[in-house]
């Protein structure tokens, strides 16, 4: 096997990438993205149709994989059909959040409850058009709310600016990018003595690296109908909710053959996005830890963290709040999905309903504490 600089070229957007591949007979292994080199004309030019083609020889099972994994993530709407034995023991095993309100609260009594909070699909709609997915104005004010009794974190896939553009709570723990840029509220945590002011970014090395690729992505994406590549500062994300399911393939490639310059950057899914970001272990349930440590509750046994999510990255952090057995993961969605939440919502409304409720019902108990603590004093002063 021997290496090769490669310029890949393509004819139609004229874009040239200079890559090494590790020849080996007629297979072709990309291994590294390579800053151009310094003499011209050492290098052999292949047309980027025909790097796709060999790189299907090579990397087409992962490829494949990818698009099992876009159409099995892609469910075929499911209009109100009666609910089939593996739905109903679903829905039994993660019951709905609303329903069980009562149980969820009394497992909650003597320990401060702390929400973390997903964006798309939680508490915005899932619309098309990512740069539309806006908040409407009760779920914000609903939001607000509860921040004023709970610590309140988004966790989002996005760029943390984007996600603040969208919500606009000065008040809130911002986790943008899967969590690999974390902000603490402008004025700080009125919660808790000790809590921490926080700015963390655990992947800021990789900037330009993600830059690049964003780049590459927009430049290999541009000729396929529907794509949109959205830069999301730590990582970037491949939209695929608008192009035609027979273009999938050619997406996946696409987005593959960009990747395969970058071993320290991965790719995972979520609702019809393929998303590219750095193999670093961090993710949405590192970020969670990470928010409870800052906000001084690393080794509480008082602490009740509850998490609203929709998407498969947020299963990292249901996954740490089984782990830990404290708090519980709550997962949005209309339809059985693996999940290591333990209890579920269909839509952003119930989401809405369950915040209200959770702070109608700290409201109601603080009054209630408020009149206790006026009687108890009454009958001090009584004595
Ligand atoms: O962690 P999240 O806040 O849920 O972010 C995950 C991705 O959300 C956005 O994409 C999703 O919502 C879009 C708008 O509704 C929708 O068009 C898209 O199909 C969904 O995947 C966001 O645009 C991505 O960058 C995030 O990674």
């Amino acid at each position: 096997m021997t290496n090769q600089n490669v310029v890949v070229s393509d004819a139609s957007s004229g874009i040239n990438m200079a890559i090494t591949v590790a020849v080996s007979g007629s297979s072709l292994f990309i291994t590294a993205a390579q800053k151009p080199p310094p003499a011209p004309g050492t290098y052999i030019t292949i047309s980027k149709k025909k790097l796709l083609q060999n790189l299907d020889i090579n990397t087409g099972a992962r490829i494949n994989a990818w698009v099992d994994s876009m159409r099995a993530s892609s469910p075929t709407n499911m209009k109100s059909q009666p609910l089939s034995d593996d739905q109903n023991s679903w829905t039994m095993h993660h019951p709905s959040a609303l329903d069980m309100f009562d149980q969820i609260t009394n497992a909650s009594k003597g320990k401060q409850i702390v929400m973390f909070l997903d964006y798309d699909g939680t508490l915005s709609p899932i619309v098309d058009d990512p740069d539309r997915a806006f908040m409407s104005e009760a779920m914000r004010a609903t939001v607000r709310k509860l921040a004023r009794y709970f610590p309140t974190a988004i966790v989002s896939g996005r760029c943390r600016d984007k996600v603040y553009s969208f919500v606009r709570l000065a008040e809130l723990y911002y986790a943008g990018s899967h969590g690999m840029d974390i902000k603490g509220p402008s004025k700080g945590s009125k919660y808790k003595k000790g809590a921490q002011a926080v700015l963390f970014q655990p992947a800021s090395e990789y900037l330009p690296m993600i830059d690049e690729v964003y780049k590459a992505l927009l430049e290999v994406t541009k000729g396929t109908p529907g794509a949109k590549v959205e830069n999301n500062k730590f990582c970037v994300s491949v939209h695929f909710r608008c192009v035609d399911e027979k273009k999938w393939s050619e997406l996946a490639k696409q987005v593959g053959s960009v990747l395969e310059g970058y071993p320290n950057l991965r790719l995972t899914q979520g609702r019809k996005v393929l998303e590219i970001r750095p193999t670093i272990k961090w993710d949405k349930g590192k970020a969670l830890e990470f928010l409870l440590e800052s906000l001084g509750y690393a080794n509480c046994t008082n602490v009740f963290p509850v998490y609203i999510g929709d998407d498969r990255t947020d299963e990292d952090a249901f996954k740490v709040l089984k782990e830990r057995g404290q708090g519980f993961g709550i997962l949005v969605s209309k339809t059985p999905k693996d999940t290591n939440a333990s209890y579920s919502l269909q839509e952003p409304s119930e989401v809405m309903a369950f915040l209200r409720r959770l702070v109608d019902w700290k409201r109601l108990s603080l009054r209630r504490q408020f009149r206790m603590r006026r009687r108890l004093e009454e009958i001090n002063m009584s004595l």
